[in-house]
Formats: C-alpha cells, sequence, structure tokens
C-alpha cells in the first residue's frame, strides 16, 4: 500500500509466532508487511484475531521466531539482533491505565520524563498538557480521576517520553459511551499537532472510521486486508462482519454555507453533499462518515422527496448478505466509493448489475471529528 515511499517513511513488520499447544490456543501470528509511518494504524480485526499479540510483537514483549521490524530506517529486530522493550523509543497505553496508584498525575508525568532520559523540556511539556487538557488534575491520584481523565493522564505520560512510535491497544475500552465521545477530540488533536507514528487497536468501526489513517484488518492472526480507511472501509467482504456499523469515509471541503437553513455544502472528488451546517468555516476540510444503512438507490434523481442528497453513482459489485433478506452493494462515485444495504428484493426490483449508472439517495451524513 505504501511503495512509493522510502524506507526512511516506513513500519516494516514481519512477525511469525505460534503460542505452544499446550500453554493454551496454539494461536499463531503470520504477518509480513509494510505500511506508512505517519498518522495513525488501526489494527483493526474481531476479537482473538492477534491485534494486541501483534502489538506486544511491535513492543518487543513477545519474541517472535522469524521476526523483522524496521521502524522508519531503525532495525529494531532481525535476524542478527533483538532490541529489548526498554531500548525500544516507544510509548504504550492499555485499555486501563497502568498509572501508579501511589503517584499523582503530576507525578506520574514527573516519573516519564525521568525515565526517558532526555532533560525536561518545558515547552513540550506544556504544550503535551494543554493538548490532553489534564492541567486541572495534575495534583489528584489517579483513584480520583474519571476513567477518560485516567487515560489522557495516561497517554500525556506515554508522549513524554519522547517515544518515536506510539501504541495504543483500546485505550476507550474500558469507558463507557459518554466518556468515549468526551476523549475522541484529544486523541484527534493529538493525531494533529504531533508528528508521530501511532498504532492503534481497535474493534470499534466507528473508532477506525474517525481516527484512522490506514488499517490493518487480522483475522486468526493473519492480515487480510490492509489500505487507507476509505478503501478498507467500503469492502464489502469486510462490511459482512459489520453489520449496522458498515459505511465509509469520505474526505471533502466545506465550499458553501448556507445561513437560510443552516445547511453546509461539502465537496469531495467530483461530488458534493449537503450536512447540517456545524459552523465550519468554507475551505475546512471534513471526514464525513456515511452508513451502508443510510444509502437507498434509485435509477432517477427525484424532485419530491425529502432527501436532500441524490449523487450519481455506479454499481461496482454485489454480495449477499447473511441475513437473506439483505445486500450489499458497492458503488462508484468518482474515486470515492459507497457501499448500500438494501434488501435482495429491491437488487431484483432494479435489476441491479455491475457498471450500471444509477443515483444514490443518502439519507444522513455525520460529520466525524
Ligand atoms: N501468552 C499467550 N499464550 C497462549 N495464547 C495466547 C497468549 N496470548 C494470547 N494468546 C491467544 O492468542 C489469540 C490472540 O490474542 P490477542 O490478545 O492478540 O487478540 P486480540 O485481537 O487483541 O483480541 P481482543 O480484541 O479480544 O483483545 C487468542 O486466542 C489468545 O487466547
Amino acid at each position: 500500500m505504501s511503495t512509493s515511499l522510502e524506507p526512511a517513511e516506513l513500519i516494516q513488520a514481519r512477525f511469525q509466532l505460534r503460542f505452544s499447544a499446550q500453554t493454551s490456543t496454539g494461536f499463531a501470528l503470520d504477518l509480513d508487511t509494510e505500511f506508512p509511518g505517519r498518522g495513525v494504524t488501526a489494527i483493526f480485526g474481531q476479537s482473538g484475531s492477534g491485534k494486541t499479540t501483534l502489538l506486544r510483537c511491535v513492543a518487543g514483549l513477545e519474541r517472535a521466531t522469524d521476526g523483522r521490524l524496521v521502524v522508519k530506517g531503525e532495525v529494531w529486530q532481525d535476524e542478527q539482533g533483538f532490541r529489548p522493550t526498554h531500548k525500544r523509543p516507544l510509548g504504550y497505553v492499555f485499555q486501563e491505565s497502568s498509572l501508579f496508584p501511589h503517584l499523582t498525575a503530576q507525578g506520574n508525568l514527573d516519573y516519564a520524563i525521568k525515565r526517558s532520559g532526555y532533560p525536561h523540556d518545558e515547552d513540550l511539556y506544556q504544550r503535551v498538557l494543554s493538548i490532553m487538557g489534564i492541567e486541572p488534575v495534575l495534583e489528584r491520584y489517579p483513584s480520583q480521576l474519571s476513567g477518560g481523565e485516567r487515560q489522557r493522564v495516561a497517554i500525556a505520560r506515554a508522549l513524554l517520553i519522547r517515544p518515536r512510535l506510539l501504541l495504543m491497544d483500546e485505550p476507550l475500552a474500558s469507558l463507557d459511551a459518554a466518556r468515549k465521545q468526551e476523549i475522541l477530540p484529544y486523541l484527534e488533536k493529538l493525531h494533529a499537532s504531533f508528528d508521530l507514528p501511532i498504532l492503534y487497536v481497535s474493534h470499534s468501526v466507528d473508532e477506525v472510521a474517525r481516527l484512522a489513517d490506514q488499517v490493518l484488518v487480522l483475522d486468526e492472526g493473519r492480515l487480510i486486508d490492509q489500505g487507507p480507511v476509505s478503501e478498507v472501509l467500503s469492502h464489502l467482504d469486510r462490511s459482512l462482519g459489520m453489520g449496522e456499523d458498515a459505511g465509509v469515509v469520505l474526505q471533502g471541503r466545506v465550499t458553501e454555507r448556507d445561513n437560510r437553513w443552516h445547511l453546509a455544502r461539502v465537496a469531495f472528488d467530483r461530488g458534493e453533499l449537503w450536512i447540517g451546517d456545524g459552523g465550519d468555516p468554507v475551505g475546512q476540510p471534513l471526514r464525513l462518515r456515511i452508513l451502508a444503512r443510510d444509502i437507498s438507490l434509485a435509477h432517477s434523481p427525484h424532485a419530491d422527496t425529502s432527501v436532500l442528497n441524490q449523487l450519481p453513482v455506479e454499481v461496482e459489485d454485489i454480495a449477499d448478505d447473511h441475513n437473506p433478506a439483505m445486500a450489499w452493494v458497492r458503488l462508484k462515485a468518482g474515486s470515492e466509493r459507497l457501499i448500500a444495504r438494501v434488501t435482495r428484493r429491491s437488487v431484483a426490483h432494479l435489476a441491479l448489475a455491475p457498471g450500471q449508472r444509477i443515483w444514490a439517495y443518502i439519507k444522513s451524513v455525520a460529520i466525524v471529528r
């Protein structure tokens, strides 16, 4: 997915690891890949697919027999050697916060700075505090912090080690839905403010759609798909397992705001959509998420409908769902992809077939940020 990049811009990983059948599962990880060493790379897959094991191999906490890991030109593991975890410049954020309970938030951060081996950098320190929004809680002990605050301190602590790679293993998993929504903007700020590659384990399509630039999809220890988030999320076979969450991500830009109706026009490659005006200025890049269940299909555009967004599209392929009443239709809109989940009866009724030009009615578009 990244052949045009130089090795200094890549993360190259090859791991073969088998847990012995005696210990329990006999699970095997077998993967050989490379991906851009920038932005957020989501490691996505069902429970037990090997996401944490892959992260532990990257961290040096598991030692793959046939292993090679090169992070932006720096060899961390190959036939000749294996750099132990404490010599790898990485930050690790776990599902549950791993803060020292006997130290305040401030004490935890000071400990990280000492451990980093670098002299204190006040600019970096202030930047991290402000991006993670934790100035008000520095004097508290972990037991006096909310789950979201604890994770923000844990992320700040990982950043103050000045890692070259940040590993995050379902950092939101222990939070309830409201806390998750609260912390996501901090993760986005982190993504935008630090030039730091992040490997982000998740089995939430929502989180992946919102945060990831590229995705690695694991299944039973093997890499079954990888690529930019918009591409991976539009693959129909992936969508099958996602059910109601299936959908795509489009990258667009606000081109007009309609004050009368409180709408904003967002243009993407050879198309445009009207969405509720979220106050974003003209020119603002936006990431939009369109769920497969929010798209219906027709042969022609209609004037007498409440649906604002009607896009000319081309049918690319059609797949059956596990549910015998439903089907998936992948659509091309310029260079972007959409997927629709419709009944098989509709597929038959509209006589849908690859190559056909039709109209997609989009009932709802969410801005993800
Ligand atoms: N030390 C170990 N010894 C034996 N089997 C292990 C060990 N660690 C993990 N496994 C097994 O390897 C498989 C993959 O585990 P892993 O934790 O990597 O999956 P995951 O995709 O992160 O899952 P989840 O989303 O549930 O966290 C599981 O079947 C697990 O039981």
